[in-house]
């Protein structure tokens, strides 16, 4: 895709940041290591478990006969259910509804959340689409229960969309993690003496993706609770792995990488199996150059500041590198002086999952000093790009996103005169200027802000919120292209109703502008 895309840009920072420098955290740090657990200490849980089981659990609602159902966040309102036995549910939700923006709810989450526990624990590439939409009631049951006959579990995986092989495949794909907890089901699994709960798992690797689920099964060394338990009634997969005569559990059994990339295609099948009315976004994949953050400033003395971040993905540190931003002006002419330096340090490197010595580094527009360059506010900009040498007598590379810039509007922005007071007497109160350029007749300025909701279900939802802003005529200085808009809020807001996703916006015509999403209020100067 072409930068900038809000919704995509926000996906693919939640997939490709997960470690180091700008990482997101909310992901693969609470899957570092792959044995850990948010909530208590029963032995053999991990929340990569947990998080793939509600995925699967979200999705097994689906009806390919009428398009119904599938991973849209219906879970939420179906825990009471039989089918959802335990608290899994309840704890991945409760992290995984942390992060949620208009961009990803929480179903894109869910699907988020199985796809980085898989990689980050050992398991195939699972290609990621965004674009879930979240459901406001609950779905038809459906999830397979253990009890159940091998005829109910051929007739379930074929309305979710599944033959009986790839209902094999995919059962030994999800239970290559985790186990089955005895108060969950306390006919399966019994209590040993002197603990409160036990998890007893599928085979001897539960936190880690690979085939020894197959391996154990076929060479009749497993303790899975499902094959071997001592209620033949609750022995699913004993009925479901041999449904074939062993023929696919066999192969998996022989081959770890065939093992994989089964995997691979049906994991991603299963996080893309949405109710029919929506549409998924392409597989995100990494931009090799992304900007982030990039915003103007009016500064109110005839010059903007451009700040931001730049990525270059798959690329190490270099210290004979020289990396230069290059912009056009407002008219779209370029001009000797339209550049500057990009800068970097030693903490400016992240990492994605599992790829061996793979790195990312970062770059702040502007030089060190400052991080931000100066334009000329009467030139303006209307697109960026990078020159890069990497000083190994190759030449400049360019990165234009193949010739097309990285797309920057100069009609709308912050303007630095935004303030906060703080006095001993008055409760504090913060300011928001916004700087409109004066050829621009905007028939509304506001300023969009993230709200994180729950609703009396105890479902999550974001909502997007607004608050205009008015002409302060009286402030245009003299001799700017931009006039001031204001709008004021309490001083306490800026840390509970604005500290999510904020951004300034402009209804122009039939158009709407709008600035990128930015955080700047808990770094507002005072006045
Ligand atoms: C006939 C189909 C299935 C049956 C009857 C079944 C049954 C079960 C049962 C009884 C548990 C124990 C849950 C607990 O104690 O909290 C479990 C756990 C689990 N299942 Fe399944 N399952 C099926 C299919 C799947 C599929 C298709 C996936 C994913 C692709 C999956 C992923 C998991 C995972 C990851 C766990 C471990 C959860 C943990 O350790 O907390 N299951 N399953």
């Amino acid at each position: 895709y072409t930068w900038p895309n809000p919704q995509l840009d926000e996906l693919e920072s939640l997939v490709y940041d997960q470690h180091g420098f700008n990482s997101r955290g909310i992901l693969a740090g609470a899957l570092d290591p792959c044995s850990r657990f948010n909530f208590g200490d029963t032995v053999n849980r991990s929340n990569v478990a947990d998080w793939i089981r509600t995925a699967y659990h979200d999705m097994a609602t689906h009806n390919v006969a009428d398009g119904t159902g599938g991973l849209d966040a219906s879970i939420q309102y179906e825990q009471d259910r039989a089918e959802n036995a335990g608290n899994g549910f309840f704890n991945s939700l409760r992290h995984l509804t942390l992060g949620i923006t208009r961009y990803a709810g929480v179903a894109d989450f869910i699907a988020l959340g199985a796809k980085t526990a898989i990689e980050q624990c050992g398991g195939p590439k699972v290609p990621f689409r965004g674009g879930r939409v979240d459901a406001k009631v609950p779905n038809s049951p459906g999830v397979p229960e253990p009890q159940q006959d091998l005829e109910s579990h051929i007739a379930a995986f074929a309305r979710q969309g599944f033959t009986q092989t790839e209902m094999i495949s995919l059962i030994a794909c999800g239970h290559s993690f985790g186990g089955v907890q005895h108060s969950a089901f306390p006919d399966t699994v019994p209590l040993p003496d002197g603990v409160d709960d036990v998890s007893q798992t599928f085979d001897s690797t539960p936190f880690n993706f690979d085939n020894a689920i197959a391996f154990e099964y076929v060479h009749g060394t497993t303790n899975n609770p499902l094959v071997v338990g001592h209620n033949d009634t609750t022995n699913s997969d004993k009925r479901i792995f041999g449904s074939d005569g062993n023929a696919t559990m066999a192969s998996f059994a022989a081959s770890p990488d065939l093992f994989k990339s089964t995997c691979g295609t049906l994991f991603a099948r299963m996080l893309d199996t949405v109710p029919k009315e929506v549409q998924l976004t392409e597989v995100i994949e990494p931009l090799p150059v992304k900007p982030q953050s990039v915003l103007l400033t009016y500064m109110g003395d005839g010059t903007l500041h451009l700040s931001g971040q730049v990525r270059f993905w798959d690329t190490a540190e270099s210290s004979s590198r020289s990396a230069k931003i290059v912009w056009a002006d407002r008219a779209g002419q370029t001009n000797s002086s339209y550049a500057d330096v990009l800068s970097t340090n030693a903490n400016m490197v992240a990492f994605a999952l599992n790829d061996g010595n793979f790195s990312s580094v970062w770059y702040n527009i502007g030089p060190a000093a400052t991080n931000f360059s100066i334009l000329d506010e009467s030139a303006g900009i209307s697109k960026f790009w990078f020159e890069v040498d990497e000083g190994d007598g190759s030449g400049v590379r360019t990165e234009d996103q193949d010739g097309v810039g990285f797309a920057l509007q100069d009609a709308l922005m912050l303007a630095d005169s935004s303030c906060q007071t703080t006095s001993a007497t008055l409760s504090s109160i913060a300011t928001i200027d916004i700087a409109v350029r004066a050829d621009v007749s905007p028939s509304r300025v506001y300023l969009e802000y993230d709200l994180f909701n729950t609703d009396s279900s105890g479902g999550s939802f974001n909502s997007v919120n607004t608050t205009d802003a008015q002409p302060a005529t009286g402030r245009k200085v003299a001799a700017s292209g931009y006039n001031i808009w204001t709008v004021q809020f309490p001083g306490s807001a800026l840390a509970t109703s604005l500290p999510r996703t904020v951004n300034i916006a402009a209804n122009v015509g039939d158009a709407k502008i709008a600035t990128a999403s930015f955080t700047p209020f808990t770094r507002l100067k005072q006045c």
